[in-house]
């Protein structure tokens, strides 16, 4: 069935759609407060909207009510405060509260890898809509926003339909979501697209009246919002697509960097040369440690296990190897330490005897503390159960760090991580370390060695200040620069051919 957007129309005005409750805008529940849900809920606030965020979890909420945003994501603390203040934006652990106050009822819970490794957890899906549907006693839109194997929304409904009443017409829709953890805000208020999957000219209505605060901040702003709509199973693949493409995009350049360091060149380069190909693109091309995170890792596996259960397992295939590869560059830096370091391999591998390593960065990426499936902690406990004297720091992850792996050693400062260590391993590309001085760290280490696990660092000035300096197959010691600064650095002059000087 082919929808129109804006319902009834093809045309952009919007203007004569009103939300089926007759109020100027529906009022929406987010139902997981989580990264994702607290900051859609924080963000609608903002937009103009009624907001009502749920969780299970009683410290979260109050913490959100009590206008401290329970994990570091860049200017949304400002963003809950206000509109907390504004009365728009409230928070609960109340269903029934959730199901009297929303139009419209996002999921935004968890889909972890299941225990067996492979497939979506969908325990949280279905507890938070079996939590609300018993309550809901009007006509209302459920709209999974959580990343879930395909064939989910079907089974959604079911749930609903089972739970609530059928007079009242309780309807479903699925809205995948792509916002990026450390640009989340700037995500959230002005998406690349807005995909969704519906099944009724009404829900078709309702998701565009949830979202219209977002046209009209592009249309403000003279941009435009692509829409996507169409059916439940397109709009569940078209996240966990999305999500195999990045994954594999960073694995084959890691692949790449595999290549490179068995014929001594450099990937950061190669990157940087292949990218200036407009249909490459130089984004998502940064080798290192790979990637990490609550959602890539995950969601290539889920998918996998789903496309299996579907009969089309052949097709994605390619996803275990890209698994593979980015799980050999965790590998990687630790069979590069002992490389450095001059350890000795026993059966179970290196044995690292003690060596004090300082490991710079916990989380999976910077701006963030998220630790997630963190490259750079996985690297830490390798070290650590191989023998070394780790020692952790993160600007950002190191709360959830502690509780997730007491038995690391932490410091409290940079400084302190690198005192008197060996080997200095860069593993997050935290601002704090690509800025740091080599000559003022050398001065703090008892030997100036360092393994730059995601190829961030000015490898030259390094070298220059005397340290050993290891990039993740990278030769040159040419620092890493946008593509606009490379191409302005690159190119100061007309090309000559070597034939012509
Ligand atoms: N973190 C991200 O950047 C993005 C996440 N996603 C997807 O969004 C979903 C949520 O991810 P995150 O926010 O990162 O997870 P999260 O773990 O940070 O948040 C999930 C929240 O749901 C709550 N919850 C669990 N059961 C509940 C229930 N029955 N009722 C209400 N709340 C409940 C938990 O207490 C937790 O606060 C996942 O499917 C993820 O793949 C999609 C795009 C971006
Ligand atoms: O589904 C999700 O939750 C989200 O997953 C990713 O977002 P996120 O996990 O926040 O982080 P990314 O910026 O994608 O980085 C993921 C990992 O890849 C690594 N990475 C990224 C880019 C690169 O070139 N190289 C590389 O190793 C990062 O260091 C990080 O560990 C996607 O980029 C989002 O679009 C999506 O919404």
């Amino acid at each position: 069935m082919t929808i129109p957007y804006p319902p009834g129309s093809t045309m952009p005005a919007v203007t004569a759609i009103a939300p089926p409750s007759g109020a100027a805008r529906p009022r929406l529940t987010f139902l997981g407060t989580g990264y994702l849900g607290a900051t859609y809920a924080i963000c609608f606030a903002e937009l103009g909207y009624e907001v009502l965020g749920l969780d299970v979890d009683a410290v979260k909420i109050a913490t959100l009510a009590g206008g401290t945003v329970p994990f570091h994501e860049p200017g949304l603390d400002e963003l809950l405060r206000k509109n907390l203040a504004s009365g728009r934006l409230r928070f609960t652990t109340s269903y029934q509260e959730a199901a009297d106050f929303g139009d419209v009822h996002f999921i935004c819970v968890g889909t972890p890898q299941r225990h067996d490794g492979l497939g979506a957890d969908l325990g949280y899906v279905e507890a938070a809509v079996t939590g609300l549907a018993p309550y809901l006693t009007r006509k209302a839109l459920i709209v999974g926003k959580s990343t879930v194997p395909v064939g989910t929304a079907d089974w959604v409904e079911r749930i609903v339909h089972r739970h609530c009443d059928p007079a009242l017409g309780v309807e479903v829709a699925w809205s995948p979501e792509f916002l990026q953890e450390g640009y989340a805000v700037e995500d959230v208020l002005r998406p690349s697209r807005v995909v969704v999957g519906v099944r009724s000219d009404w829900a078709s209505r309702m998701v565009y009246s949830a979202h219209k605060g977002l046209f009209d901040l592009a249309a403000a702003e003279d941009r435009e919002v692509p829409v996507v709509v169409t059916d439940y199973a397109t709009a569940e693949l078209v996240k966990v697509a999305a999500n195999a493409y990045l994954a594999t995009k960073i694995s084959f350049i890691n692949a790449m960097a595999e290549v490179c360091e068995a014929a001594d060149a450099d990937v950061t380069q190669l990157s940087q040369a292949i990218g200036y190909d407009p249909r490459i693109g130089h984004r998502f091309l940064q080798a290192g440690i790979g990637f990490g995170g609550g959602c890539l890792p995950k969601d290539i596996r889920a998918f996998q296990a789903r496309a299996q259960e579907i009969g089309a397992g052949e097709a994605l295939r390619f996803l275990h190897e890209v698994d593979l590869i980015n799980q050999r560059r965790r590998s990687r830096v630790v069979s590069l330490a002992a490389e450095e370091l001059g350890c000795p391999a026993g059966p179970a591998g290196p044995d690292f005897a003690g060596a004090r390593i300082a490991v710079l960065g916990a989380t999976f990426k910077p701006n963030s503390d998220d630790i997630r499936d963190a490259p750079a902690l996985a690297a830490a406990v390798s070290l650590s159960r191989a023998g070394a004297d780790v020692h952790v720091y993160d600007p950002e992850g190191m709360a959830n760090a502690k509780t997730a792996h007491p038995e690391l050693s932490y410091a409290a400062s940079l400084d302190e991580a690198v005192q008197d260590s060996v080997l200095t391993c860069v593993l997050t590309e935290w601002a704090e370390f690509r800025t740091a001085d080599p000559a003022r760290l050398g001065a703090l280490v008892r030997e100036r060695r360092v393994i730059d696990g995601r190829n961030c660092l000015d490898g030259g000035a390094w070298a220059a200040a005397g340290w050993r300096y290891r990039g993740m197959g990278r030769t040159a010691m040419t620092p890493v620069l946008p593509p606009a600064e490379s191409r302005r650095q690159l190119i100061p002059r007309p090309w000559v051919p070597d034939y012509a000087m």
